[in-house]
């Protein structure tokens, strides 16, 4: 199957900088992609030259199997949302929307007009004069309704009210559901939309360090909580992420290796388990870690 996305040792330097360094991965059509990491991890540096817009250092990039640059076939396949995008001005929303209907191939005018409505946005308002969560929710309808076969959404909802950002991964999913396309959501809100994401991916310090399935992710690692003695024992031979003592009890976060069983034989050493949420497992990998590379499972 064509891939939407194949980079391979993609690279890009800004003098000693190395904003993005050997990274390599391939994105399937139809496929909501979580791209997360810390500030400064490279992931806008990564979506800016899928989209084109800068080029690599060095690496190879292909999207839907061709290099992305100059290349009109390609673009017109691609909407990238970010964060802070500016509008012209004296556009009104309703311009900004007509513009946008003519970039993009499946754009969907009678439901950019429905999701005007219900994010309640004043059609007629310049865009001077919106709010700053209005402008994000201009970025949000443009990326839903484009339905690009490549839809990338940096940081969309800067400003955004928490009832609109259940709107936006709502409609995401119920869209997404009718037609499937390839989607890449960079955020730090990870919780938020775990639930959306099929397949995870971490960059930290420039590096790729985790790329799994979801499906895969969860479970994959487990808090215990009991005696330090039976923590201890039932950590054995695990790699342990977070560890922390009170008297003589002890908190301890171990991943690799989980599966029935072992919840069962840390139930049965007196453990009380909790499952380790997306974004948990995410702070626990790129908190201070610098040397671990990537992450094995
Ligand atoms: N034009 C540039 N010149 C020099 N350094 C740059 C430039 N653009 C990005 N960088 C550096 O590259 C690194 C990665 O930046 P990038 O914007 O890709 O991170 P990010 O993961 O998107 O961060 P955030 O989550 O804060 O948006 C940072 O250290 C940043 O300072």
């Amino acid at each position: 199957m064509q891939s939407a996305v194949a980079v391979s040792n993609l690279t890009k330097t800004y003098g000693k900088v190395a904003a993005v360094s050997e990274v390599s991965f391939t994105m399937e059509p139809n496929k909501i992609y979580g791209l997360l990491g810390r500030n400064g991890a490279g992931k806008t540096t990564i979506m800016h030259m899928i989209t084109a817009q800068l080029f690599p250092t060095s690496g190879e990039l292909r999207v839907f199997g061709e290099a992305p640059y100059e290349n009109a076939n390609v673009l017109s396949q691609i909407c990238f949302i970010k964060e802070g995008q500016k509008y012209p001005d004296l556009f009104r929303i309703s311009d900004v929307l007509d513009v946008a209907g003519g970039c993009f191939k499946n754009w969907d005018n009678e439901y950019a007009y429905s999701l005007v409505e219900e994010f309640r946005l004043p059609l007629k308002r310049r865009m001077k004069k919106l709010s700053r969560g209005m402008l994000s929710s201009v970025g949000i309808i443009i990326g839903l309704a484009s339905r690009a076969p490549l839809t990338l959404f940096d940081e969309p909802y800067l400003g955004l009210d928490a009832v609109a950002r259940s709107l936006f991964y709502n409609r995401l999913i119920e869209d997404y559901a009718e037609h499937p396309r390839t989607i890449v959501l960079s955020t730090h809100l990870i919780d938020e939309v775990s639930q959306l994401l099929e397949h995870v991916m971490v960059i930290d310090k420039g590096r790729l360090i985790l790329n799994e399935e979801s499906e895969m992710l969860r479970g994959r690692a487990l808090t215990v909580i009991g005696s330090a003695a039976a923590v201890e024992s039932f950590a054995a031979g695990k790699e342990m992420i977070e560890r922390e003592a009170f008297g003589s009890l002890m908190k301890s976060t171990v991943m690799g290796g989980i599966d029935e069983d072992e919840i069962r034989r840390a139930r049965a050493l007196g453990l009380e388990t909790t499952a380790v949420s997306l974004q948990q497992l995410i702070v626990h990998l790129t908190n201070g870690n610098s040397e671990r590379g990537a992450v094995r499972l």
